[in-house]
This record gives structure tokens, sequence and C-alpha cells, in this order.
């Protein structure tokens, strides 16, 4: 059975998760018919936490570093600093992921420090969202390890209760509850898993709500939202927190394309809500807010605004990481070629149906 903690929400509607030996399937059709309790029952099941133990924060972690991984042709390997590990929140190493006779990833390595916003481009089925869902406990890796705060994680997150780090993934779809209000949808974890009155749920929900700039929506329903709306109501439930908790674990939330099909003024809102509920590692920092955020994007503009540092995987590795300005000035040959292929632009434009190959 999957944990339960805090903010950390992987609802699945009309989608598959496997979590350890079980298989768990739910489809918006399953609930329509359950009242509410029910219905939260029912999707009780699609809900997990990931969770590890407490370490000593500090640092700010930006540094660029530049990968050998697979390339020898580029300055790739130049002298790297020592380590400071104490602020490593997540750490993916020489990951390998296959489907069947694809083999996706072939080796994938990076740390996510703390207070670090960054970003994971590349081609189209080059593994971005299969990282994501490895990182956030969803799928296993082949080979390879994750480590969350320097524990090795076995396993999916539903096969271990560990506690320190929560993980959030907002999906690409924005995967509400169809069958569920808008209200319901927020403060889901909240109604299921805390000990707050309803009442105070519900006016958290209103407040987190308006963090994402959506007010009188609370009643309806997802089929009622534009497309924008919907991923601010997911960005809301990622953020919402039991503000009754006395400590409150960091959150890494990990965003899955979350400016895909939006107009450029709703991804520009979007974009602005990711970087504004991110806490950048402050000292000062509100708990419950966002530690740091990995986003898996096509979007320059999402690129531009919303990520500090960016993960170039192709071909099932990292050839390239640094600081976002520094990709368009980057030597390295594949990095050029996307570059003279997709125009790398400033706003808006997408590199996601190019191929470097
Ligand atoms: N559960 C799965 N079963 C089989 N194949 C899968 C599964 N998940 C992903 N794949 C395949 O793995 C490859 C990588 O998929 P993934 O979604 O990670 O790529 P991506 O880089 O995020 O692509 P895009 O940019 O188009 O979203 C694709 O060929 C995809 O079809």
């Amino acid at each position: 059975m999957n944990s339960l903690s805090g903010s950390l929400l992987l609802p699945l509607t009309t989608a598959t998760a496997s979590s350890g030996s079980t298989k768990i399937s739910l489809s918006s059709s399953n609930t329509v018919f359950l009242g509410f309790h029910e219905r939260r029952k029912e999707l009780k099941k699609v809900t997990c936490a990931c969770v590890a133990p407490p370490q000593n924060l500090g640092g700010d972690g930006f540094a660029a570093i530049k990968s050998n991984d697979s390339l020898k042709s580029e300055n790739l390997s130049t002298v790297r600093e020592p380590e400071d590990e104490s602020d490593v929140l997540i750490e993916c190493s020489n990951v390998y992921k296959s489907f069947g006779e694809k083999h996706i990833l072939r080796g994938v390595s990076f740390k996510i420090r703390h207070g670090e916003a960054v970003g994971i481009i590349g081609p189209s089925g080059t593994g971005k969202s299969t990282i994501l869902k490895i990182m956030a406990g969803l799928l296993s890796p082949d080979k390879g390890e994750v480590y969350i705060r320097g524990k090795k994680r076995d396993g999916l997150i539903s096969d271990e209760e560990i506690s320190g780090l929560r993980i959030g993934l907002v999906f690409q779809s924005a995967a509400l509850f169809d069958s569920l209000t808008v209200r319901e949808n927020v403060g889901f974890l909240l109604y299921e898993n805390s000990k707050m009155p309803v009442d105070q749920i519900s006016d958290l929900v209103t407040e987190n709500l308006a963090a994402v700039g959506l007010k009188g929506v609370e009643d309806r329903l997802p089929s009622e939202l534009s497309g924008g709306m919907k991923k601010r109501v997911a960005l809301a439930r990622s953020i919402i927190f039991d503000t009754t908790k006395e400590a409150i674990e960091p959150e890494v939330l990990l965003y899955d394309e979350p400016t895909a099909g939006l107009d450029p003024i709703a991804s520009t809102v979007v974009e602005d809500l990711i970087r504004s509920v991110h806490t950048k590692g402050d000292e000062h920092e509100k708990p419950g807010n966002i530690t740091s955020y990995v986003v898996v994007t096509h979007q320059h503009s999402t690129i531009r605004r919303a990520v500090d540092r960016l993960l170039f995987l192709y071909e099932g590795k990292v050839v390239w990481q640094g600081m976002t300005h520094e990709f368009t000035t980057s030597n390295n040959p594949i990095v050029q070629q996307v570059m003279i292929n997709c125009s790398f632009r400033p706003i808006n434009s997408s590199f996601k149906n190019s191929s470097v190959r």
C-alpha cells in the first residue's frame, strides 16, 4: 500500500501505475457513481509519497559542471571542484532503463541540490519523462541507484517508509480526478491524511488557489476548466501542505512539461508560478514551500523563465549540463547541432519535433 505524506501527490486518472508487485489502475469511469467519501477511498489507492531521512542542508549548488559522459570531443572533461554532498537532495547514479528491446536510459547520472531550479531537455523519446518517474519513485531503474538525501532507495516509493523529503510530480496532463471538484482535488491529501478540520482545509484550498491566480472555482469540476486552469489547479494541489504539522520536510517538485499545450500568455503565467513557489534555498524559507524543482520541457520560454540549470539528455545519457545561459554558447557538437536544427529562439519556440540524429 502506498504511504501518504504532506503535499506529495501522484494522482493517476485514466492511467496505470505499477506499485511493487501490485498494479494499480484507475479510470475516471471507475469513480463517477461514487459518493465523495467512497470516491476518496477509491482514489486514495493511487496517491503515494516519497520521503527520506533528514540531513543538514546548505550551499547553493549552482556550479555549472560539464559532464564527459559520452562525448570526448568537447571540453566536457573540465577539472571538477571537490563537491559538497550535504546539499544533494536527489541523486541518480548510472541509471539504466529499458522497455522491452528499447534501451532508453543508458547510464544517466546527475544530482539535484538544495535550492536548484533544473530543466531537463532533449529530443523527443530520449527518456526525460522516464527519468522523472524514476526520481519520483514510480518506476524503478533496471540498473543504477537513486539516492534520496544520501539514502539509497530500494525499489519504488511505495515499498518503504522513509522520511525527510517530499517529492511531488506534476503530470503533463494535470491528472486531476475528473469526478472530484476543484476543492476536493486540491485538498485531497489533507482530507484523507490530516487531522485538519474540513473548514480549515477548505480555507487552505482557497488560499492555495489564490496563490496560483484562481478565484471562485472551488466547486467546479475539472471538465469546466481550461487547460491552463487545470495546470494551475494541479500546481495548487502540489504546493498545499498541512499547516498544523510542526515540522514540514523540504519538497522537490518534478514538473513534466508544465506548459505543453498552453498559449504563450498562459505559459508565462505557469512559468512565473513555478518560480514563485520556489524558496531558492533561502535560510528563512517558509515550511511547505518548494525547495528545489525539476522541469522537463521543450518550451524555450520555460527554460528561460523558470530554470537556472539545464541537463541535456541525449541517447540515454546526460551529455551536457550547465547554467541555462551557457547552453546557447556551448561548444558541445550535439548542443550546437540542436541549436542549428531547432533555431533556438528566446520565447515560446519548441524543439520537440526536431531530431539531432
Ligand atoms: N511504460 C512504458 N512502456 C513501454 N515503453 C515506454 C514506457 N514509458 C516510456 N516508454 C518509451 O520510452 C521512450 C522514452 O519515453 P519518455 O516519455 O521518457 O520520453 P521523453 O523524452 O519524455 O519524450 P517526449 O519529449 O516526447 O515527451 C519512448 O519511446 C516511449 O515510448
